[in-house]
């Protein structure tokens, strides 16, 4: 077992028990050039509701696309450690390299790139919601690589028309009408993230990306075919690695999406464990709402179930607060949609 900087090493508990991961073979495929519209509904709402998680198949981007956008990944993570931290993030804008991500306070074994697809999109200066200030956001393109930004801006196009496409269809899974939520992506915030796992000599020590819920409406995710990325299902007990499928690409249902059906579906707990022999890229794109949209369970589950769930929170608001103490590392309330929770 090799030496790791303490700032990485998880408590006893949170460490990754390699023996203990549950291999199954039913997270979903969802073809989603399959004929009949009706059983595509009804294959993605049964995935929503079992897992949060599944694969796409046939979803129309190329795997040309993937490649490029993985050729000028490694480019830039390649990049000199001098060269990477002038496009280093920061408390306001959440775009850019970073290395020192922490999750649940401990350090993850990553380096990550964001950038966001509407560039110069706006966005609350603080969480005080008094204060109406916004920030115009932007992003931080390395100019020593010269395909960089059309190569992800092509990714994040790409991605973005499909995240309409599969809220349309998670929506009508849900008994509503396909173009529901549509009108909160006019500001939208949507981000592409480059993740860079290199390899770790004690994996049994830390992790890539530790246990969370991704904040967004919904995450698409391709990933190389190293493996890392694992779901956490209570019904089999446990960790299930999300094996990599060659073209295929990951979603998960989002906090927002869970927020807006009332938990009819949940945003699946998920983490990514890392490997002492070989480096793992993935690429994520997390599709966001608008600062402005105030998100709370959709009217027409709320009147089927009788209840709310959840109390409306403005999504600028509670982003903002979750970026900066993020950024500054702090545990603070309103971070979590279980903050917003109606005890029932
Ligand atoms: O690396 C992955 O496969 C997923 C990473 C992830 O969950 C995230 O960036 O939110
Ligand atoms: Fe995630």
């Amino acid at each position: 077992m090799g030496e790791i900087n303490s700032a990485y090493i998880l408590s006893t508990e949170h460490r990754p028990n390699f023996s203990s991961f549950i291999k199954v073979d039913k997270i979903p495929i969802i073809d989603l050039s399959q004929t009949s519209q009706e059983n595509l509904i009804s294959d993605i709402g049964k995935a929503c509701e079992e897992w949060g998680f599944f694969h796409i198949i046939n979803h129309g981007v190329s795997s040309d696309l993937i490649n490029k956008v993985a050729n000028e990944t490694k480019k830039f993570f390649q990049l000199s450690m001098e060269e990477k931290k002038k496009l280093r993030r920061d408390a306001v804008n959440a775009t850019g390299y970073h290395d020192s991500e922490h999750t649940n306070l401990t350090k993850d074994w990553k380096e990550v790139y964001d950038c966001l697809i509407n560039e110069g999109i706006q966005y609350p200066c603080t969480d005080d919601p008094n204060d109406l200030e916004l920030w115009t956001l932007k992003n931080h393109w390395p100019q020593s690589l010269p395909h960089f930004r059309e190569t992800i801006a092509e990714y994040g196009e790409k991605l973005e028309k499909l995240s309409f496409k599969l809220l349309e269809l998670i929506s009508l899974s849900l008994g509503l009408s396909g173009d529901k939520f549509f009108d909160c992506f006019e500001n939208q915030l949507s981000l592409v993230r480059l993740n860079y796992y290199p390899p770790c000599p004690s994996p049994d020590l830390a992790l890539g990306i530790g246990p969370h819920k991704d904040p967004c409406v919904l995450t698409i995710v391709a990933q190389d075919d190293t493996g890392g990325l694992q779901v956490k299902n209570n019904s089999v007990g446990g960790w299930v690695p999300i094996e990599p499928i060659p073209g295929a690409l990951v979603v998960n249902v989002g906090d927002v999406f869970q927020v807006w059906s009332n938990d009819k579906y949940d945003s699946a707990i998920h983490r990514a464990v890392v490997n002492s022999q070989k480096e793992r890229y993935s690429y994520p794109f997390f599709f966001f709402p608008g600062h402005d949209v105030m998100v709370k369970p959709a009217e027409e589950l709320v009147s089927e179930q009788g209840l709310a769930k959840y109390k409306p929170y403005n999504f600028g608001k509670y982003y903002s607060n979750r970026t900066r103490h993020d950024f500054n590392k702090e545990k603070v309330a309103g971070k979590e949609i279980h903050d917003f929770k109606i005890s029932d």
